[in-house]
């Protein structure tokens, strides 16, 4: 008898919609729902309760994930739940590496031999460039596979009729129907299968042979928008016997169209199986409402997208940043410097482990590795340049495929010149076409040639035979026979390792590798033994899993067993193309770099998205706009609690091209914050609690901060186009005081549109609250030094530079302050006495918005120590024009104008950007205020107060009107000539 339903605990970490959708026992169920919805823990924990509480035997239940790496996630969280090996027997994986499952214990049914290899999309795309070159057809190689696999893709090969028999067809559609008869002979001859032909011939076999999944009660598939034609078909020939189909989805997160995805498949299935019981989970659990919403602004901007219900369980959180730097390379020193940050200020709490940098394409990941390794921090990369199509590692296993298939011509062709042995592709050419005419493999060719059997046609001299005999057909040969000694009753133990390492040996592969890469072989040679080290884990984890791999035994049906070590490897190989090397990062915290695509379905505490301009994302070379916007879309979502986008002035490609902003972005830059934010301890309270993590004491934290380490992201300008130098990254020997200080802004929209004078908008480096002013003190902010010190550290060691440092002084403040407005100094120093206070830095209203803690502290003295240089002491207020209030432009359509801050006199510390959630939940995150006067700090009234133009003005004015904060309306001169007072005014 199964547990009461609400007993079951499984459905303890689930809410409302998610414990319905577990438990339904509606036959075909849809879960309709967007990022972080926890669609995919929904599933897994429908595994385990229709395997635990409905009680079908996991072996037949069928689960597809998108990815290899999805599939063995789910294994392990089903396997935890489950709690008793139970997973091993699911038949879980991919839809290409179930369907080779099945192919390879029934496809003797339909006619597959049984020792089928697979072509990876490198092999066929050099199997048909070759068809090409040789019927001299004048088509693009990588645009004949993509229509190949287009066409295979979309399910119909299966039921419609060979190609050429239509009745008319261009002479391009001819060729390439043509071409595409020549590929598959040639797969066939070879006995192998593309990527395409696994769903394919398993369609096949399912629909001919329905008996081989008469166990399968019940299938479910992940991430069900990208499924193409021949998927779905597979989908349900899995479910025929008992038509029980669970699949999860997100339209919005449909990025694969151009591999044939077909969206149209969610609504092909409501169709089809017309009980649906469809349910839609609508509570983010992944991201800061922050993230979230931006997220949304950019998905929305899509007016005909299927629209669905998404709510935050977390927090405002820090804004998400979009930075502009001046360059591809500073942008990626700023990605480190912001990652370093992070880390440090979060107390390791985050580790490199926490971080990923999404990319558009592969290609532009030059510069950010080029950060890292430059800053010592290691990283993995996904979907890049796979670890298997490493030059070094491709010849291994074409060597390996050649030892198993010596049939594989192509495999054979591109390692017949491998170490070098003087054979030219002339050579190349003539063995593929003896071959090919003479319905012989070029194995066999070659075999006869040096076995001195002149009927091969191909003209091979004497010394490149000997070589080609002594260094690949002896040694193969050798190999083979162990393997079969060793297969024999008896024979003695020849594993997948020992024949690497004995093939190796006879290359004399290392000496090659330096031969030939002189200044990279020692690298190379690292991969070759994470290779072997590779094929040792897969030997191990094959006879700790020895019966996962075999499909139930049914009955009437025999099954061939796979029982060789090579070819499961090899398979292995092929199929984990998603699945990179160091991915586990168990070891060694390692930052994560990964194509946008290959991102899909994970989720990172830090994202970073870089190269957000038009061409790059959109991409130039598509022609879907709209799922370009949901890539970033799918990018942006993946971050839990730091969403990072940016996006350098300059293209990289030499001619000094402007960039222009990703137009997905551009309509919202105002919404996003300059720069990063500060990570005080409220900020990082609110991490540690959306993460589930312990943030280490505030003590902890800063003691581990290196001395002149700079907490906030001050190193490189926010404006790039005022940039005079960009420091490298890791350069952390800087305090605020000397990081190299920006101009005065000049202002600039981030569509790199300038505008001029001074009404034009200010972008702050700081908003201040004089709120616990007192606190404001060194103690309180580690890692910095107070002004005065700083001042006579440098008046002591460069005594020898004054006359420079006072005109750099003088530079300095002439960019702090416009010639109009007067010094805050000399009123400090008059009304105030400075003093330490140890007292707790100040928070903010919301506990998020605190920064104070990481400001540049008040200025303090002791008693005979000169804290101000008399040159700024001695400035006085003007006389005359009084301040007036500055310029702010119209507010933006997003903007909401109740959650406006107020700038206003103070020397107080400052207080940087961060969302300023207002009363209602609906408040967007605001712009930055107008600003005319660079020297003085602004305060920020808590309730909302308008900027009102003042144009041309050039000062300030005072905040608000009487009545509303209750207080007498003060001249903002007599203000400043009152004792000084905290300004800030909260309102009710
Ligand atoms: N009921 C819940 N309570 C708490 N956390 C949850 C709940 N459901 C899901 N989560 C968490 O939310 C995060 C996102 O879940 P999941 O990856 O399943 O979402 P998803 O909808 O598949 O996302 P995406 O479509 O973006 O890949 C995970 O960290 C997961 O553990």
């Amino acid at each position: 008898m199964p547990p009461p339903l609400a007993n079951h605990p499984i459905l303890n970490s689930l809410n409302d919609a998610q414990r319905r959708a577990v438990s339904s026992d509606a036959a075909t169920v849809a879960i309709l729902a967007g990022p972080g919805s926890g669609k995919t823990h929904t599933l897994t924990s429908r595994v385990v309760w229709l395997i635990d509480q409905v009680g079908y035997r996991p072996e037949d239940v069928v689960v597809a994930t998108f990815t290899v790496k999805a599939a063995r996630e789910m294994k392990e969280r089903i396997g935890k739940a489950l709690g008793d090996g139970r997973e091993k027997k699911i038949v879980l994986g991919n839809f290409h590496s179930i369907a080779r499952r099945y192919l390879a214990a029934y496809g003797r049914k339909i006619g597959i031999n049984q020792k089928f290899g697979i072509a990876d999309d490198g092999d066929s795309r050099s199997i048909i460039a070759r068809i090409c070159k040789r019927r001299e057809v004048n088509l693009d190689p990588v645009a004949v596979r993509s229509w190949i696999s287009k066409k295979k893709a979309k399910g119909d090969e299966v039921v419609t009729k060979p190609l050429g028999q239509k009745a008319t067809k261009t002479s391009g559609e001819k060729d390439l129907d043509e071409c595409y008869e020549e590929y598959q002979a040639h797969l066939k001859k070879s006995n192998l299968l593309d990527f395409d032909d696994l769903l394919v011939r398993c369609v096949e076999l399912l629909r001919e042979f329905p008996s081989c999944v008469s166990n399968i009660q019940t299938v479910l598939i992940d991430e069900y928008q990208d499924t193409n034609g021949v998927q779905y078909e597979l989908m349900k020939l899995f479910a025929q016997q008992h038509k029980r189909i669970t699949i999860v989805g997100d339209p919005d997160q449909s990025i694969y169209k151009w591999r044939s995805a077909e969206i149209q498949n969610l609504w092909r299935m409501l169709k089809d199986f017309p009980g649906t019981d469809e349910i839609s989970l609508e509570q983010n659990y992944r991201s800061f409402d922050a993230i979230l919403r931006l997220s949304l602004l950019v998905i929305q901007q899509d007016k005909k997208r299927y629209q669905k219900a998404l709510k935050p369980v977390h927090g405002r959180g820090p804004r998400p940043v979009l930075r502009r730097l001046k360059s591809a390379s500073a942008e990626a020193d700023w990605i480190v410097s912001e990652i370093r940050r992070v880390i440090m200020m979060s107390g390791s709490m985050l580790t490199f482990n926490d971080v990923a940098i999404l990319l558009r394409s592969a290609s532009l990941s030059r510069h950010v590795e080029t950060a890292l390794g430059k800053s010592g921090i290691a990283y993995r990369m996904v979907g890049g340049k796979k670890f298997y199509e490493r030059l070094e590692i491709k010849a291994i296993l074409d060597y390996l495929r050649v030892i198993y298939q010596p049939e594989n011509n192509d495999a054979l062709a591109r390692i017949i010149n491998v170490p070098k042995r003087g054979v030219g592709d002339v050579t190349i050419k003539s063995l593929l076409e003896e071959a090919e005419s003479s319905s012989l493999s070029v194995w066999a060719v070659l075999t006869k040639h040096c076995r001195g059997d002149r009927i091969a046609k191909t003209k091979i001299p004497k010394p490149m035979e000997q070589r080609i005999a002594a260094g690949l057909i002896r040694p193969l040969d050798n190999i083979r026979r162990k393997m079969d000694k060793a297969a024999k009753p008896g024979g003695a133990v020849f594993g997948l390792v020992e024949m690497i390492e004995q093939l190796l040996a006879a290359l004399n592969f290392q000496k090659y590798l330096k031969d030939t890469h002189p200044n990279e072989h020692e690298g190379r040679w690292a991969n070759v033994e994470e290779f072997i080290t590779l094929a040792g884990d897969f030997v191990r984890d094959l006879k700790e899993s020895s019966d996962e791999e075999l499909l139930p035994e049914l009955e009437g049906l025999e099954q061939a067993k796979e029982d060789e070590v090579l070819p499961r490897f090899l398979a292995n190989v092929s199929l984990a193309s998603d699945v990179q090397t160091g991915d586990d990062g168990e070891n060694k915290p390692l930052v994560t770099i990964s194509t946008i695509h290959a991102a899909k379905g994970l989720e990172w505490p830090v994202v970073f998205i870089p190269a957000v301009y038009n061409g790059s994302i959109p991409h130039m070379r598509s022609d879907d706009n709209d799922e370009e916007r949901r890539l970033l879309y799918v990018a942006m979502t993946r971050a839990q609690s730091l969403l990072y986008l940016s996006c350098s002035l300059f293209s990289t490609n030499g001619n000094g091209e402007r960039n222009q902003l990703s137009s997905f972005v551009e309509p919202l830059h105002r919404v996003f914050a300059p720069k990063g934010p500060c990570f005080d301890r409220p900020v990082m309270l609110e991490i540690a609690k959306v993460l589930g993590r312990t943030l280490p004491p505030e003590n902890a934290v800063f003691k581990a901060l290196p001395s002149m380490f700079n907490p906030e992201d001050n190193i490189f300008p926010v404006d790039p186009e005022e940039s005079q130098e960009v420091p490298a990254a890791g350069t952390e020997a800087r305090t605020s005081d000397d990081a190299p200080r920006a101009k005065r802004p000049r202002l600039s929209n981030m569509s790199g549109q300038k505008n001029s004078g001074e009404d034009a908008q200010w972008h702050r480096d700081y908003t201040t609250t004089m709120e616990g002013a007192s606190s404001f003190t060194v103690s309180s902010l580690p890692g910095f030094v107070s002004a005065g010190m700083h001042q006579a550290a440098i008046t002591a060691a460069n005594a020898a530079a004054e006359t420079r440092q006072k005109a750099e002084q003088e530079k300095r403040l002439a960019n702090r302050r416009p010639p109009d407005q007067k010094s805050i100094l000399s009123f400090v120093k008059s009304t105030t006495k400075p003093s330490i206070d140890p007292s707790p830095a100040p928070t903010s209203h919301n506990g998020l918005l605190t920064q104070a803690s990481l400001a540049p502290p008040q200025v303090t003295a002791n008693p005979g120590q000169q804290a101000i240089p008399p040159s700024l002491a001695t400035h006085k207020p003007a006389k005359g024009t009084l301040l007036s209030r500055p310029a702010r432009p119209a507010p933006a359509p997003d903007e909401n104008p109740k959650g406006a801050a107020y700038p206003c006199f103070s020397s107080s510390p400052v207080k940087p950007d961060a969302i300023q959630p207002g009363p209602d939940e609906d408040d967007e995150p605001l712009p930055e205020p107008t600003r005319v006067a660079a020297c003085l700090h602004s305060t920020t009234f808590t309730r909302p107060t308008l900027l009102t133009a003042g144009r041309g003005s050039g000062g300030l004015t005072r905040p608000s009107p009487v009545g509303k904060v209750g207080r007498t309306p003060i001249a903002p001169i007599d203000r400043l000539r009152k004792p000084f007072k905290p300004l800030t005014i909260k309102r009710p």
